[in-house]
């Protein structure tokens, strides 16, 4: 759901301000340093309760300041009841979570009611990165349009840590490493069927979102799912015993699956330039918020950091056409406010703020 107005304190060079945005597009400009990503990590905070920059939270709250709190009332939907969500985080790590006025206690309710894909140079690290980065982006998908993942993930993580913490046990009781096994490959066949059903959702929207960006019709994406395909876990986890135990952790299993993408049978990294690699990242977020709009019927809000330093004119225009498709909220950052307003068609509703010194203004 998009974010009608946001009232921000505390957090890095912003003064505290509350702004009204436009439910589709925005545009904040400003010289480096005045606080445009910061704006978008107040956004970001408000769905993950955390920073994109950093897993310090201290290093988000304004120096000198104890907390910051960012407030966001939301536009009402028939579908979705979530209107207001507030977060504030303390210097101590303490932090209190409100959605529609009560407390929460766990920060996937607020990933939930706040859908947020961010597109900055770090995301677009995504295909050269390390398999996590890309579990991380396929269980941001599966975790939002298959409600009991998250569970069956905890359940997981769980059973893994028990199972890794036993292989390192010099005397292992085999019966307990029994039922860990047990309770690890039940969670695991559902984790591996839902990022099964959703990759294959994925598909050919993402193909369909490539090729309105850029031809590359030799690019294929698969689905790795962490153990071999034609084996069950449980008899690749009995095989391996001994590795694992050497090593110390578990060496199969979903903590290790990982999204391939090739083109013609080559690592896309080995063939794709930088700016084909980031116009696939683009693809790939963009069809996540199709597939969650069809899905779900939910909106995803864009982060955009710098676009005119990672796109060139006319791939920012064809990110401009799909972001308008998709009918998202988006917050778009750059220096140049002509370079960003190109592109948007004359009934797109556009916002733009100028960012200065951390204060940030509406240009009527
Ligand atoms: N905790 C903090 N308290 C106060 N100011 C901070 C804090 N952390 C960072 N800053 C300052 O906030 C400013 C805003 O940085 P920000 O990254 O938001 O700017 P930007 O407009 O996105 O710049 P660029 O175009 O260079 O990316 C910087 O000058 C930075 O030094």
């Amino acid at each position: 759901m998009p974010i009608k107005a946001l009232s921000v304190t505390g957090l890095r060079n912003l003064e505290p301000a509350t702004l009204n945005f436009s439910s589709k597009i925005n545009i904040l400009y400003g010289a480096n340093g005045s606080g445009k990503s910061s704006l978008l990590e107040a956004i970001y905070l408000l769905s993950l309760a955390r920073s994109f920059r950093s897993t310090k939270i201290q290093t988000l709250i304004q120096h000198e300041a104890a907390e910051t709190v960012v407030f966001a009332q939301l536009v009402a939907s028939s579908e979705h009841n979530t209107n207001k969500i507030g977060i504030k985080r303390s210097r101590q790590g303490e932090f209190e979570i409100r959605i529609n006025g009560e407390n929460i206690k766990t920060i996937a309710q607020l990933a939930r009611a706040l859908p947020l894909q961010l597109l900055n140079s770090d995301s677009f690290l995504l295909l050269e990165g390390a398999p996590k980065l890309r579990r991380q982006f396929l269980d941001w998908g599966v975790f939002h349009v298959e409600h009991s993942f998250h569970s069956q993930w905890s359940r997981m993580q769980t059973s893994l840590k028990q199972r890794n913490s036993w292989l390192r046990h010099a005397i292992m009781d085999r019966q307990l490493l029994a039922s860990w096994d047990k309770e690890f490959c039940a969670a695991s066949e559902s984790i591996d069927q839902a990022r099964q059903n959703y990759i294959a959702l994925l598909k050919p929207v993402f193909e369909q979102t490539l090729e309105s960006l850029i031809k590359l019709p030799e690019l294929s994406i698969s689905y790795y799912r962490g153990w071999d395909k034609d084996s069950s876990l449980q008899s690749v986890l009995d095989n391996g015993l001994e590795r694992d135990r050497i090593l110390g952790y578990t060496q199969a299993g979903p903590q290790r699956a990982d999204i391939r993408i090739k083109v013609g049978g080559h690592n896309a990294i080995e063939i794709l330039s930088r700016g084909q690699q980031k116009l696939v990242v683009c693809a790939l977020k963009l069809a996540q918020g199709y597939l969650l709009a069809q899905q779900m019927q939910q909106q995803c809000i864009y982060l955009i950091d710098d676009l005119p330093a990672e796109l060139d004119k006319e791939h920012r225009k064809a990110l401009s056409r799909l972001l308008e498709e998709l009918n998202c909220q988006a917050f778009i950052t750059g220096t140049d406010k002509e370079t960003l307003l190109e592109g948007w068609q004359m009934d797109t509703p556009v916002a733009m703020f100028h960012v200065e010194h951390g204060r940030i203004n509406l240009v009527e």
